[in-house]
């Protein structure tokens, strides 16, 4: 795809070992039940779905809505981008450490039609100091089917005190409170309602 050197790792850049409490094989579940990307209590959210395939990378699939439409008939780059971003910030949180998006870079390859379910595969490609690297790809309608969208992305590592100095505090708000609660309202393994939940998440 075309990126830039911010989103490709230096030259000998480690990839890390899976952690080892990440799952491997198994749904991962949303991280947090009202999530844009995952939750399944968001109303026209992507209810994207996931796989951890060994630790480090991810398969994801998302299939687009009436909701999710830019022109006619056809999905939003935004939304587009937005998948990729969820699927590949589902690899950093196997890294059992808090992190954000820094930079995405995204190719649009195809127009994507509602209707269309998009397979997306995340890999972490190395992390150098608060830095994580990150590339994916999304295949349309079949894991082997044609690409639709490439991104690659910075990740960096914040503290869990970013969530609660930015978000909305470690109730998680209101969210949290109609959202089934700590630690459940994710649904899946490891979901959180809060910052608070995010810091036992990855220091238990
Ligand atoms: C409760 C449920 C939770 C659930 C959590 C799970 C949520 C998953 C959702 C998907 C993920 C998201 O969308 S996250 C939401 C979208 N993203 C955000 O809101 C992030 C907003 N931006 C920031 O907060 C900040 O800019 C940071 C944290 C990214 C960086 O600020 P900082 O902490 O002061 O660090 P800083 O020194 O500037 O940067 C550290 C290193 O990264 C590099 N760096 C930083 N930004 C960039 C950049 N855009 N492009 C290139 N490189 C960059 C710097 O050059 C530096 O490299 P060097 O000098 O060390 O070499």
């Amino acid at each position: 795809m075309n990126r830039s050197n911010l989103t490709v790792p230096p030259e000998g850049a480690p990839v890390p070992a899976p952690h080892p409490d990440a799952p491997v094989g198994v749904p991962l579940g949303p991280h947090y039940a009202r999530c844009f990307g995952c939750g399944p209590d968001h109303p026209t959210g992507l209810h994207l779905e996931a796989v951890s395939e060994d630790g480090l990378g991810v398969s994801a699939t998302f299939t687009v809505g009436d909701v999710h439409q830019g022109a006619p008939g056809l999905a939003h780059g935004g939304v587009l981008a937005t998948a990729m971003d969820e699927a590949l910030g589902m690899v950093v949180w196997l890294l059992r450490k808090p992190y954000v998006t820094g930079r995405l870079e995204t190719d649009y390859v195809l127009p994507v039609p509602v209707g269309a379910t998009l397979y997306i595969r995340t890999r972490c490609t190395g992390v150098v100091g608060r830095k994580a690297y990150l590339e994916a790809e999304a295949r349309m309608d079949a894991v082997d089917g044609p690409v639709a969208v490439r991104a690659a992305a910075l990740f960096v590592e914040v503290p869990v005190a970013h969530f609660e100095r930015h978000g909305a505090g470690t109730s998680g708000g209101d969210g949290a409170a109609t959202s089934g609660g700590a630690g459940t309202s994710g649904g899946g393994a490891g979901g959180v309602a809060s910052a608070a939940d995010l810091g036992r998440r990855v220091n238990p």
